[in-house]
């Protein structure tokens, strides 16, 4: 392009293009006018118009039935009805007088033009009328403004702009300090004969105009708000951009994205003006700018954007041929896409109804295609800087029997036999193109469980990486905490042992100021840090629990967690308070969501006792067992909470109010395995007097062992005729029970319900340990990740 051989006119002239929507209705004709009102006086206005609404359609159905007088003259006549009254409404009395005898006339001339083949003067009607009408409206407004068509200084040679002739032209036809308001679409060609621009052509006529007047900016005012990352009737969530590069936007024309076409953006390229797309609806947004290479912020330089093109088909064409992609797509003023090179032939991308034409016509040019008649459908991925490799997309798309791969630095363009659905679209657009939501986890606990949550931690930070980030924000114990941005899973046990001191008040405001979202996960065994949920609620956490004791609060401050949890819209998982990582609470959850009823939950709740009562023989004390459980992990962090019957009376309660029974801890009924006053106190304290609990233990040891029994410290919850019972009590159970036939450490969950009666359903395996524990924890975290991305349902996270 000859920049430098267009007229030399006003480098701070602007032009603005407006579309039919834009220009349907009377209503429309005033937005506009205002509009125009809003730009600076300073700088020489073009505006550049296309027909009002669909009339440019009801135009080519008088040319269809041009041979039929009847339904020809039937339909100007509802043209003619139709625009007179755009007429009357957008202008006074008087002026639509003027303009409604000069479309009058416009309208009267096309029996003529149609007999001598002239449609292109009869497609011009519609933009003459535009261009007249607002012109009109701007000059009632007391603005010096011009009508002006385009075929009296537009010349097109074989498709290329003429710039010398249409330069020489338009001096003629310009006026100074004046509107000039043009037709758009049409043109004449160097004999001429009045032409059309094709699809979009009046975008096209604005740049053209742009470049002839060397704007400082030319603005597409149309019915979107911004260039979107994909298509937002199809993809909810896509992103309106505010800038897009010059690059992309050709990349995006090129692949038949409709906001801008290749032409459009041709006669602008390697020049300074500044390409805007705006909304003539929503004025007031500052749309999307196209910027040239010169005006590119480096940091915004590529976006990502998803675009479609269906019905599309293949020719594949020698390297070495003497035509470009960008040609045949002038020639056929349709988008021809050249496909990532793969070996030594060329891969255009065509809509199939003009391959006939395009093989045609390189044929004239002794350039032989191969043509794979088979139809396609594209899907093509534009990369942002930085983008990710696609394999996840690869993965996805897979299952809609991808045909052909191609793939360079800045696109990937798919090949499928069906268009995708609106829902594939989504998900393409969520994996490639939408940042990645970053989960902020702050774990406090880092001890027997809570050390191997964090080693757990690394293998699913990779596998969620895909499609969530999982961000260390902070790890604390009883004394320390490192509050960091991504600690790294490496190093946390040694930045912990450097950490700081904490206080709740500074835990809570700290993680208020982390970005959504986010979660606690608490592996204390402390009521003072589980009665903090509300606040770290209220700061925007949601709740993983391994401690049982918020789960079991008196009811009053229970509840008012539950609330802080539906104020602030999160969620509170709790699965290995009971059982570890048996999934007892998701099972019951899911009976109940599913409409069964509940009549009992029994059986053995406690890993630690389990593990005691099968491995002690009586061959040494029984508390020398306790400390070789204490070593494997599986007791609590002082082991007379489990003896005492506390730790299973919890558990207890914990399935009640999973069961919607509103029951507190004194309502359990406890018999517990630690003699009387042995609760009190020290460790050591009770370690000088675990003889006491041996001599207990011996005892009823040997009376099972006489009756043929085993010992068993068994919880029940009964819910039979709307009556809550409960109690948790050492028991001797025979050899053939349910409850005897278990490995040490196993916790059995027997569940009675309407559907599970006189064959109950039973959940049964490991129920206390480090692994087991942290691999509950991480199950609820994946829950909590997939209702996050969308995989589950759950109320709206993400904020
Ligand atoms: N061990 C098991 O099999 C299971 C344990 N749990 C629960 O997991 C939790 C952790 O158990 P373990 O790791 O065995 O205990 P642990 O004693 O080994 O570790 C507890 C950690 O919590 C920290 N901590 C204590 N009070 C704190 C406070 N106020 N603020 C911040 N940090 C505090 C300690 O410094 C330590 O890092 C307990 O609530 C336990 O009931 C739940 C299910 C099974
Ligand atoms: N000490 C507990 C650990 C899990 O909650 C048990 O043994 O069940």
């Amino acid at each position: 392009m000859q920049v430098q051989a267009k007229a030399q006119h006003s480098n701070t002239a602007q032009v603005h293009k407006f579309g039919g929507s834009s220009l349907a209705s009377a209503q429309r004709f005033a937005a506009v006018a205002d509009i125009l009102q809003q730009q600076n006086c300073q700088q020489a206005l073009w505006v550049v118009v296309s027909a009002p609404g669909d009339t440019t359609d009801a135009l080519l159905a008088i040319i269809a039935v041009a041979e039929d007088t009847a339904a020809r003259d039937a339909a100007l006549n509802a043209l003619q009805a139709q625009l007179t009254a755009l007429v009357q409404q957008t202008l006074a009395a008087e002026a639509a007088t003027v303009v409604t005898a000069q479309l009058q006339q416009w309208l009267a001339a096309v029996p003529d033009a149609l007999a001598q083949q002239r449609v292109n003067d009869v497609l011009a009607i519609g933009e003459r009328l535009s261009a007249l009408l607002l012109s009109e409206l701007l000059k009632q407004q007391h603005f010096n403004a011009v009508a002006v068509d385009a075929r009296d200084f537009l010349r097109l040679k074989q498709h290329q702009p003429d710039w010398t002739a249409s330069a020489e032209l338009l001096a003629k036809y310009t006026q100074p300090g004046c509107i000039h308001v043009v037709t758009g679409y049409i043109a004449r060609d160097d004999k001429g004969r009045s032409i059309t621009l094709g699809r979009n052509g009046s975008d096209y006529s604005a740049t053209l105009l742009g470049a002839l007047v060397q704007a400082a900016e030319v603005t597409i005012w149309t019915d979107v708000k911004a260039i979107y990352s994909a298509d937002p009737r199809k993809v909810a969530c896509a992103i309106p951009y505010s800038q897009v590069s010059w690059q992309q936007a050709c990349q995006l024309a090129q692949l038949g994205n409709p906001v801008l076409h290749a032409r459009t953006l041709a006669p602008l390229t390697g020049t300074d003006t500044v390409l805007q797309v705006r909304s003539s609806y929503e004025p007031e947004q500052s749309g999307c700018c196209v910027a040239q290479p010169s005006n590119t912020q480096p940091s915004a330089a590529q976006q990502g954007f998803i675009t479609e093109l269906n019905d599309v088909t293949l020719l594949t064409l020698h390297q070495d041929i003497a035509v470009t992609a960008e040609r045949l797509a002038l020639e056929l003023q349709q988008p021809v896409i050249e496909l990532p090179q793969q070996g030594d032939n060329l891969c255009w991308l065509l809509p199939t109804v003009c391959a006939e034409q395009a093989l045609a016509w390189l044929a004239e040019l002794n350039v032989h295609a191969v043509w794979d008649t088979r139809r396609y459908c594209a899907v093509a991925w534009l990369k942002a800087d930085q983008a990710e490799q696609a394999t996840v997309a690869d993965q996805l798309l897979q299952q809609y029997a991808v045909l052909h791969r191609y793939e360079n630095a800045q696109q990937l363009i798919w090949l499928l036999p069906e268009p995708l659905s609106a829902a594939v679209l989504q998900q393409l657009h969520q994996q490639l193109i939408l940042p990645k939501p970053v989960l902020q986890l702050v774990v406090a606990g880092a001890g027997n469980v809570g050390a191997e949550f964090l080693s757990m931690l690394v293998t699913q930070q990779q596998r969620f990486d895909s499609t969530l980030k999982l961000n260390l924000a902070a790890v604390l114990n009883s004394r320390q905490a490192v509050l960091g941005s991504n600690i790294a899973l490496s190093q946390w046990q040694q930045q912990l042992t450097q950490g700081s001191h904490w206080t709740a008040e500074q835990l809570t405001s700290y993680v208020a100021a982390l970005p959504s979202p986010k979660v606690l996960v608490d592996i204390t065994p402390s009521l003072d840090f589980a009665r903090l949920y509300p606040e770290f609620i209220a700061a925007g956490c949601h709740i993983i629990s391994a401690n049982k004791q918020g789960v079991t609060l008196p009811g009053a401050e229970y509840q008012q967690i539950k609330q802080a949890l539906v104020q602030y819209k999160r969620q509170w998982f709790s699965n290995t308070t009971c059982g570890a990582g048996i999934p007892v609470q998701r099972t019951l959850q899911e009976l109940l969501s599913a409409g069964d009823t509940i009549n009992e939950v029994s059986g053995i709740f406690s890993g630690t006792l389990s593990w005691l009562l099968c491995q002690y023989d009586g061959s040494k004390p029984f508390s020398d067992f306790v400390l070789d459980a204490q070593q494997a992990g599986l007791t609590e962090p002082d082991p007379r909470d489990d003896l005492s019957g506390k730790d299973v009376q919890r558990k207890l309660l914990v399935l009640a109010r999973e069961l919607g029974v509103a029951l507190e801890l004194d309502d359990i009924t406890l018999q517990p395995l630690l003699p009387a006053g042995l609760e009190l106190g020290s460790w050591q304290d009770f370690w000088q007097q675990r003889d006491i609990l041996d001599t207990e233990l011996a005892t009823v040891f040997a009376r099972a062992n006489t009756a043929g029994k085993v010992l068993r410290y068994v919880a029940s919850l009964s819910l039979e005729q709307g009556k809550a019972s409960a109690k948790v009590a050492l028991e001797l159970v025979s050899a053939e029970h349910a409850l005897a036939a278990i490995a040490p450490c196993d916790n059995v969950f027997v569940i009675r319900s309407g559907w599970y009666s006189a064959n109950p359903l039973v959940l049964k395996g490991p129920g206390a340990g480090r692994v087991v524990t942290a691999g509950g924890l991480h199950a609820d975290l994946a829950v909590l990740i997939n209702q996050l991305i969308g995989k589950a349902t759950a109320p709206a996270l993400l904020t």
